[in-house]
């Protein structure tokens, strides 16, 4: 019998997931990671749905401690990118090195099982040619998380599967209420794991890093006003910056150095190119030479046409056909060709080259 493992964080994706490959016939068991310390409501409320569960299905729950890990590459990667003036997503360093590497160490090492599944909606394929596995968007393009996912490795691809990747999230619920699944009406996520437990992220960040005023300057280093703490700005931000101004005004710089945020109008805040780093190609072997694709430079949104150029040591950088707006270093540039991830990694700043 194929034997799986899938990740249950409680929430109704995973538990259609797990209820779904239960049905196919898969022996299925769940494995809940522990993620947050101290206040991680959302984590200990988690667990008890997920426990739920498998009791439903009747298949053996794990729970594994991984607070250590998630806190290194995680917390401590938010909280000293924000430190060094940079917007810093989590999520897909998340899903390699907190999920996936370890669950899959976990399944593998302590189960003897070889695939995990989770509820991610995304899906997997494998490309004969090139003999090697595709990551592509889900086909719910609302739900679609393959922007979070382009730093898994090979290996991680082979050994997952995502049920839910051909589903429509209106599917998924029906299911969840046709199996008459306990998370069948939990509300959804709406936000980063970390921002629902804390209540914003401004708050999360007050914990960890202490209040440091500072001025706000435009292009020519004029002083507008006084802000209080570099951390509470992100790049192509308009709101909140509490100055008085005849146009618009957006952060278009952060200056950890100076202890400075910068701003000007939308032109300022719009680049016709960025570099990339800590590039991964997820789906297809690194390319030698120029390649057109298109690129999102956020998770919400839309990816735009962009000629790629291969630099040295892992990195890249994109020209785009039309300027975009709030290109913000920290967050995830990922590419595609049509419905294909070919790769992603983290946009650097402007300064980098
Ligand atoms: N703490 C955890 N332990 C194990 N697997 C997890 C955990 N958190 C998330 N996952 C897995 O990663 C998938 C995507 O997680 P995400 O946080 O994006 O939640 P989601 O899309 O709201 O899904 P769900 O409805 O299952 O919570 C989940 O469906 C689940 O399979």
């Amino acid at each position: 019998m194929n034997r799986v493992v899938v990740g249950l964080s409680g929430g109704v994706d995973s538990s259609v997931a797990a209820a779904t490959l239960h049905r196919q016939g898969y022996e299925v068991v769940g494995l809940t990671l522990w993620l947050m310390k101290g206040k991680g409501q959302c984590c200990s409320e988690g667990m008890v749905d997920a426990a739920f569960i498998c009791e439903q299905l009747g298949i053996p729950h794990h729970i594994v401690d991984s607070r250590d890990v998630f806190q290194h590459y995680i917390v401590d990667y938010l909280v000293s990118g924000y430190e060094a003036g940079i917007t810093p997503l989590p999520c897909s360093q998340c899903n390699r090195a907190v999920k996936f590497g370890p669950m899959l160490s976990y399944a593998r090492e302590q189960l003897g099982i070889d695939q995990i599944a989770t509820g991610h909606y995304a899906r997997i394929q494998y490309e004969a040619t090139s003999a090697r596995y595709q990551l592509l968007r889900a086909v719910d393009l609302t739900k679609d998380q393959s922007y979070f996912l382009y730093d898994l490795t090979q290996d991680q691809l082979a050994g997952t599967v995502f049920p839910l990747g051909e589903l429509k999230k209106t599917e998924t619920r029906r299911l969840a209420a046709e199996y008459n699944l306990k998370t069948a009406d939990k509300p959804e996520s709406q936000d980063l794991c970390l921002i629902e437990s804390h209540g914003s992220m401004k708050a999360f960040l007050d914990k960890y890093i202490s209040q440091s005023s500072g001025n706000i300057v435009d292009v020519d280093g004029k002083v507008l006003g006084q802000h209080n703490g570099i951390h509470h700005y992100t790049i192509g931000q308009r709101k909140g910056i509490g100055i008085a101004a005849a146009q618009p005004l957006y952060v278009i710089g952060i200056d950890a150095g100076r202890n400075q945020v910068i701003v000007g109008d939308r032109t300022h805040a719009t680049q016709p190119e960025c570099t990339v780093g800590r590039v991964n190609w997820v789906s297809i072997p690194e390319p030698t030479a120029p390649i057109r694709a298109t690129a999102q430079v956020r998770y919400r949104s839309p990816a735009v046409p962009v000629t790629v150029i291969p630099l040295e040591g892992n990195r890249m950088k994109l020209v785009f056909d039309e300027p975009q707006f709030s290109v913000t270093p920290g967050q995830a540039a990922v590419l595609y060709e049509g419905d294909i991830v070919l790769g992603g990694g983290i946009i650097e700043r402007p300064t980098a080259g």
